[in-house]
């Protein structure tokens, strides 16, 4: 199989798309069945649960396993079409990526390891190193060119490892879990530093990451999948406000359960019912924060419109407050403070009720009109 014989730039990319791929992926009895178009300078984070597929893609975006249908064009050259047989090898793509673990070359330095991309692309070694110089100054690390892997701490290697990927000005810049490896307070100054430097790259970003925090950050639009396939993709906005799938609202923080509503009243699937703010006819999701959820040591009376009694499977510390998981005719989490949890005296295993305002509870048509996957 050989590379587009047009070459790069031959064809305009399609409607304003720096990539335009549909990546199908057969690895024994999982299949990756995912669309993926981004616009330039635009960042998607492609988020998921363990096995779902996303270094499978990622894999497949850069050349290192081929695609097994579908195809893969990236700044109109078509880089990967099995039906076509064509196919690109991972050094002729404009891509750009940063490994979790960074990947740099343990024994260049700095600078060598930046301007590598550049020299592979012909440039002289001289003008190579002044790009590679250009980089490390950009991210902030003028002063370390001549430094060696291992003299460098976890967030300088995280800078240099984006500075390797960007100095190859690539249309598709693949970021891989790229802020995973650091400490918590590193990663805070290096995810401030990647949101400036993704702003200014005007081609393409794909990141993958399981951080719903720096999805959040850093991404104009979320495509999630589950089992090699899409279950939503949408600004931050949308999918925050209406998850699809247990994943996506665990994600977000949201208890989300899917019924059927008539009018006030949604019969969830097995049989409890909510009492809802909004009025809903037919297939919905409910959905309602853990902050909502109040815990009482026994049956509240007055506002609240749907209480039941509700078991503590797990606490949990989640930022100021805590996390309780709760198992009972539904399953449920509710932030409480640790003043109330100590009043409470909670402990696993316990029951108490649980409560949920009626006004507190979101509902959306379950057939709403977003990208998802349609059910086999
Ligand atoms: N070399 C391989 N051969 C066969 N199957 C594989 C291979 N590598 C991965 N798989 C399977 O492909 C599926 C997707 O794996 P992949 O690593 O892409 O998921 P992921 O979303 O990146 O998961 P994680 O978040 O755990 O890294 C899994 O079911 C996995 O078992």
């Amino acid at each position: 199989m050989t590379a587009d014989p047009s070459g790069p730039g031959a064809a305009p990319p399609p409607g304003g798309t720096v990539l335009d791929a549909h990546l199908v992926v057969d690895r024994g009895t999982f299949r990756l069945d995912l669309p993926l178009t981004i616009r330039p300078g635009e960042v998607v984070a492609l988020l998921g649960p363990n096995g779902a597929g996303k270094t499978t893609a990622l894999r497949a975006l850069a050349g290192l396993i081929p695609l097994t249908g579908g195809h893969l064009s990236l700044a109109g050259r078509h880089l990967d079409d099995p039906g076509r047989r064509i196919w690109t090898p991972t050094e002729q793509r404009a891509i750009g990526v940063v490994f979790q673990d960074y990947l740099l070359f343990p024994h260049l330095t700095a600078l060598d390891n930046v301007a590598f991309g550049p020299r592979r692309q012909g440039l002289s070694r001289h003008r190579a190193r002044q790009r590679a110089a250009t980089w490390l100054a950009r991210v902030g690390l003028a002063e370390h060119t001549h430094c060696k892997p291992r003299h460098l701490s976890g967030g300088q290697a995280q800078r240099v490892a984006l500075a390797r990927a960007l100095a190859v000005e690539p249309a598709l810049l693949l970021l891989d879990e790229p802020l995973a490896a650091l400490d918590a307070r590193t990663r805070l100054d290096t995810r401030a530093q990647l949101q400036h430097h993704l702003a200014g790259h005007s081609g393409a970003t794909l990141l993958v990451t399981h951080d719903p925090i720096d999805a959040v950050v850093l991404a104009d639009r979320l495509v999630i999948i589950e089992d090699g396939h899409v279950v939503q993709e949408g600004d931050v906005a949308t999918v925050t406000a209406q998850p699809r799938t247990d994943y996506v609202a665990r994600l977000v923080g949201l208890n989300l359960y899917r019924g059927h509503a008539d009018g006030h009243h949604v019969r969830l699937t097995d049989g409890f019912q909510l009492v809802t703010g909004d009025r809903h006819v037919g297939g919905v999701f409910v959905a309602f924060a853990p902050s909502a959820v109040a815990l009482h040591p026994r049956r509240p009376d007055g506002s609240p419109r749907n209480t039941w009694p509700a078991t503590i499977t797990g606490i949990q510390r989640h930022g100021d407050n805590l996390r309780v998981q709760l198992d009972g005719p539904i399953t449920v989490a509710a932030d409480i403070t640790p003043a109330a949890a100590a009043h409470l005296k909670l402990t696993p295993g316990q029951t108490l009720w649980a409560a949920v305002k009626a006004a507190e509870t979101r509902v959306y048509p379950a057939a709403a009109p977003l990208n998802v996957r349609a059910e086999p």
